[in-house]
Formats: C-alpha cells, structure tokens, sequence
C-alpha cells in the first residue's frame, strides 16, 4: 500500500515537470509565429510565490550577474522593472518583446504605434482578470469592467468630472498648499523631511472636498491604527487603498487571525464597515440635493455646491427617471443608470485611482524643483509676469479660469515629470477577441493570437529617442513647447505621437481624472513656488552639487506598488526658504 503512496508522491514533480514542459513547447510555438523578438521562461512567473520573493531578491543578482539570458529573465519578472530598467532591454532587443512561460504569453508592449492600436480598442484588449479582482473589492467600478458594463458606468462617470469641479479643486488646492507651505516655512531652517506625506494630505483632503464633501484643514495625516475609534469615509477609502493588495487577496478571517498586526486586522474591520459609510455618505449628498435649488446651485450663486459625489448621483438619478430601461441594441431591456453596488465602487475607485498618482506626481514635482534649480526659476518668472509683483500681505484667491491656462510653464513641467516618472508603469490587458493585428512604428504587423496578455510599458515609449530626440533621457520641460505656436496661443504645446506619451493612457479608457490632476499640480506647485524655493537640505559636510545629487538617486530609487514611489520618500530631505 505504502508503495503506492510512495509512487504517487514521486509522480507528482514528474507531472509538473511533464506540464510545464508540455505548456511551455506549446505557448513556444504559438509566439515564435508571431515574429517578435522572445524571452523564454521555464517557470510561472505569476504564481504568488514567485511575485512574492521576486522583488525583495533584486538586490542579490542586481550587483552580482553581468548582461545576459539571465539577468533579462530576472529583470522583466521583476514588478516594476518599466521603471528602474530605464528602457535598456527595450533599447537592446526592441521596444516590444514576447515573454513566454508554460502558462501565459505576455507582450511587453513599449512601441508607441503598438501601444495606440491596443488601447484604442478598448473592446478587443480588455482589462486583464487579475487587475479586476484588486480594483472591484469595494464594487464593481469604471476599472474592474468591461464591455456594456463599462461603457454604461463610462457615460455617467467621466462627466462627473467636469470643469465646475476643477474650479473647486483649484480653490482646494491652492488653500491646501498655503497651509503646507506655512508649515513648511515654520520648519527649524525651514527644512522637512515631510514633503511627500504633506501633498499627500493635500491630495486627500482636495478628494476628501471635492469628491466626498468633507473638506478639512491642511495636516499631515497618519493613517488610522484604532479599530475601535470611528472612522470618515474619505479615511476609510484611503486606509483601504493602502492596503489594497491585502484587502482584495486575503480573506477576512485570515486578515482577523492573532498573527497579524493590528493595522491589518483594521483591513478587515473597514471593509465590513464600507457600505455603511458608502450609504450614509450617499444619504447626504441626497438630503443636501433634496434641499438644493433646481439650478444645483445654493443660495449664493457664487458658492456651488456640488461634489463630484453629488454629480455622480445626479446624472445617475436623471438617468433612471429617463431612460432607466432603454432598449439595448440586441432589443433586451438594459439600465442605463449606476446600480447601488457600482455607485459605491465608482467613489471608491477615484480615491484608488486618483490619491497616490495626483500625490506623487507632486512628490517627484517638488523634488525635482529642487533638483534643477533652473527650472523653478523659469517657472517663478513665469508666475511672477501672470500675477504681478509678488505682496505678502495679498491672500486675495487666485481665478482658476484666467489664471490656471497662462500657467503654461507649470503644466509643461508636470507633463516632464510624468514622462521620467510614469505613475503607472504599466497597464494591463488581455486579447478577448481570437486574434488581433498591430503594426509598430516601423510599419511592420505582428498577429496576436488568443490567449494572449499586454502588458502596455508605459515608461518605455516615453524614453524612445525617435520620438523626444537624442536628450530623451534629460529632464526637460521646454520640449513640450511647439516652436510654431504664436505667441499666447491657447494650446502652445507639442502633440506627441498617438502611443509615445500615455501616463493617463489614451483612447476609450484615458484616464477621466486627467484634468483634475492637471489643475491641482499646478495650483500647488504655483502656491508654493509663488511664495517660497525649496532647496536640498544639506547633509554634514556636503556642498549644494552634492546633495543634489543625492536627491535625484533618492528618485531613481523608486519602485511601484500600484503607483511608482520613491523607496525612501523620508530621504526627500527639503529646505523651504521664504521669496
Ligand atoms: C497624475 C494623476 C493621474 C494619473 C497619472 C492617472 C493615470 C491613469 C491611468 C494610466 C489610467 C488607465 C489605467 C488603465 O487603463 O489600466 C487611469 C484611469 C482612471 N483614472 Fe486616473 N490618473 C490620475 C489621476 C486621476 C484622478 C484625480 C482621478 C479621479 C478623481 C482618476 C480617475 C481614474 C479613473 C476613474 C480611471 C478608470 C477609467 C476607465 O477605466 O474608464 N485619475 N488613470
């Protein structure tokens, strides 16, 4: 009987072995017709074990294994690679490659024509399963669907993001970066190793008012860590959206057991008590509607009311009553407003969206400002022609709809950033269709054949020296003037190629926040740089050169988790000094 046993567990490497290599000759065959070049992998480079220990062990091969088969095996497993790689496999072997393992074959898509062709058919590259699961953990949303649902979801959603809003988050901003840079001047020398946790205060109290209706004042804001006490919707959804890989991943019961910290048994805790805040939250912005005026503005005209929150329900509300049951085209009865479930999902997916990518992109911004000193020069002259001499005693708000479009150095600076520093290295999807062409940029086609996954490299088309020039790899934020631009033109920036610049993406799924995003980076940046420079703090001994570059190492040390970060964001050692 024993023997048995024996045999059997003997048969059970053998058969992995026999699989794997079985998976792996098949997926072969299948991606070398495709004719694009190939990295093979004997191993699933998603099983959880793998992604676990892929990341910590980088630094063991990282210093030790020379170029090679194996490096470029370990470098293109490893998460985050897009990044920190700074596109030299793409540079050696093609900006798009196949990577093929015995379960899955994966473009890495990093050509800008490729990259068009994928994401401006939304219906045939579909969001990716894996990504799904991790973004609808709190319901389904505008990121976790696809097809009719989406499109429907897509309708109410983006509106909701309109230019009333970004009025308010103009206001917002700018209030929050006065209070910031107050702090920040108050600082012994005026220097902080809070730069990055303050705009991420800023980032979560702009959603915070804008979104959710709660704003508070300006205040570094620690995560909360006491089950016990309550807790606001906009801290319940950023608490989450921290722990986002936990809440989606591990059952509750596992996330409650006595081994782990409290912090994670809080994980647990928030997502049972998120419908309820998500309800209430919802039952007053429909009381304040209720009480609204039809115009859906209060009594003083100037002072409108609505959140994006509110204008979420509004448009959905306004789609039920009229066409809540609107044919489909296939005749079936189909809603066309926001169930419960997705209202719930959709708020929480602008706090996961939106509060780590608007709030690193000000991270690396302010770094960088320190970094390239020339650059916040040229910025603050460009502030100082808008807005006159600069008056201390002068807190009169500054108007988002004359001021924000002259602040055109501001926002090339930011499009700079998030060139070097993409927020999402990249995006994923999945071929639902049998089979689909793309062609590069040098003209040539490649069929893909289901089952099929992309990957969209984001960083890697932004640094392609065919479409931003030798410099490609300088931080340059006069490339994105036209030169042909007249004078005051309304738009006087270059229009990359469809596919070379995609930090919102591009097509049916760019990113609805993109504007958002715009108008608060530049009304902080504008808010401090107005009033203050940041320079490197100095360390013992070390000259202004020096810690510069230090600084700039504290940003190439940057790794994602879903949103790139510096490793070390307390290494951002800045010094604020009054203009
Ligand atoms: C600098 C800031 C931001 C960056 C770099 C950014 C980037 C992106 C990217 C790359 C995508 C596409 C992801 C994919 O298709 O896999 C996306 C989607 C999305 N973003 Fe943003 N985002 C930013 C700010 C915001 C803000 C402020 C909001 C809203 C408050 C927002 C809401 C969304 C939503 C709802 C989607 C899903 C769109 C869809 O699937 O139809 N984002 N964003």
């Amino acid at each position: 009987m024993m023997q048995y046993l024996y045999a059997g567990l003997a048969l059970i490497p053998l058969w992995w072995v026999v699989t794997s290599a079985w998976g792996l000759l098949r997926n072969y065959r299948v991606a070398k017709r495709v004719g694009l070049p190939m990295i093979v992998i004997p191993w699933n480079i998603d099983s959880a074990f793998y992604v676990v220990f892929a990341n910590p062990l980088r630094p063991f091969w990282e210093s030790r294994l020379g170029p090679g088969y194996v490096r470029d095996v370990l470098t293109v497993t490893t998460y985050g690679y897009e990044f920190w790689n700074r596109s030299s496999i793409a540079r050696r072997i093609g900006p798009s490659f196949l990577v093929v393992t015995p379960v899955v074959i994966r473009l890495h898509c990093g050509d800008a024509a490729m990259i068009h062709c994928i994401l401006s058919r939304a219906n045939v590259w579909v969001q990716e399963k894996r990504a799904i699961n991790i973004l609808g953990i709190v319901g389904q949303n505008l990121s976790s669907s696809n097809g009719e649902q989406w499109q429907r979801q897509r309708r109410i959603v983006a509106p909701s993001l309109n230019e009333r809003i970004s009025k308010l988050v103009w206001d917002e901003s700018s209030l929050q970066a006065r209070q910031m840079a107050s702090y920040m001047l108050a600082q012994p020398g005026g220097e902080s190793r809070d730069s990055a946790d303050g705009v991420r205060a800023i980032a979560t109290h702009v959603l915070g008012a804008v979104a959710y209706g709660q704003p508070q004042p300006w205040k570094i804001s620690e995560l909360p860590s006491d089950p016990d006490a309550d807790i606001g919707y906009t801290d319940a959804v950023s608490f989450l959206a921290e722990f986002i890989i936990a809440a989606s991943h591990v059952p509750k019961s596992i996330l409650r057991s006595r081994f782990m910290p409290k912090q994670i048994h809080m994980v647990a805790d928030v997502l049972d008590k998120m419908p309820v805040l998500a309800q209430s939250l919802l039952d007053s912005v429909r009381a304040a509607q209720t009480a609204q005026r039809p115009s859906g503005h209060s009594a003083d005209e100037s002072q409108p009311r609505e959140t994006i929150a509110s204008v979420l329900v509004r448009l959905s509300d306004e789609a039920r009553s009229t066409n809540g049951h609107a044919p489909k085209s296939n005749g079936a009865a189909g809603k066309q407003y926001l169930t419960q479930n997705e209202m719930f999902g959709n708020l929480f997916q602008f706090t996961l969206a939106g509060l780590d990518t608007t709030a690193f992109t000000m991270t690396y911004s302010i770094a960088l400002l320190a970094i390239y000193p020339e650059w916040q020069t040229w910025i603050q002259a460009q502030l100082d022609d808008v807005l006159g001499p600069i008056d201390p005693k002068d807190d009169t708000p500054v108007d988002y709809n004359t001021i924000f479009p002259k602040l055109t150095r501001c926002q090339a600076f930011t499009f700079e950033v998030l060139r070097l520093y993409t927020m999402i290295v990249h995006m994923a999807r999945e071929l639902s269709k049998e089979s689909s062409i793309l062609t590069d940029t040098n003209g040539v086609s490649y069929e893909l054949v289901a089952p099929v996954d992309a990957y969209i490299c984001s960083p890697i088309p932004h640094r392609d020296a065919r479409f931003w020039g030798p410099d490609v790899d300088e931080f340059r934020p006069t490339r994105w003037f036209d030169p042909g631009a007249a004078p005051g033109a309304p738009n006087p920036f270059i229009t990359p190629r469809p596919g070379a610049y995609v930090p919102w993406s591009i097509g049916p799924r760019v990113c609805p926040g993109q504007k958002m995003a715009q108008v608060e980076v530049a009304a902080v940046l504008s808010t401090f740089l107005r009033s203050c420079s940041v320079l490197p703090a100095l360390e013992e001994g070390e000259t202004l050169e020096q810690a510069r570059k230090r600084l700039l190492g504290v940003l190439e040390d940057s790794q994602p988790t879903i949103t790139l970060r510096p490793r070390d964001k307390k290494a951002i050692h800045l010094k604020w000094v009054r203009r």
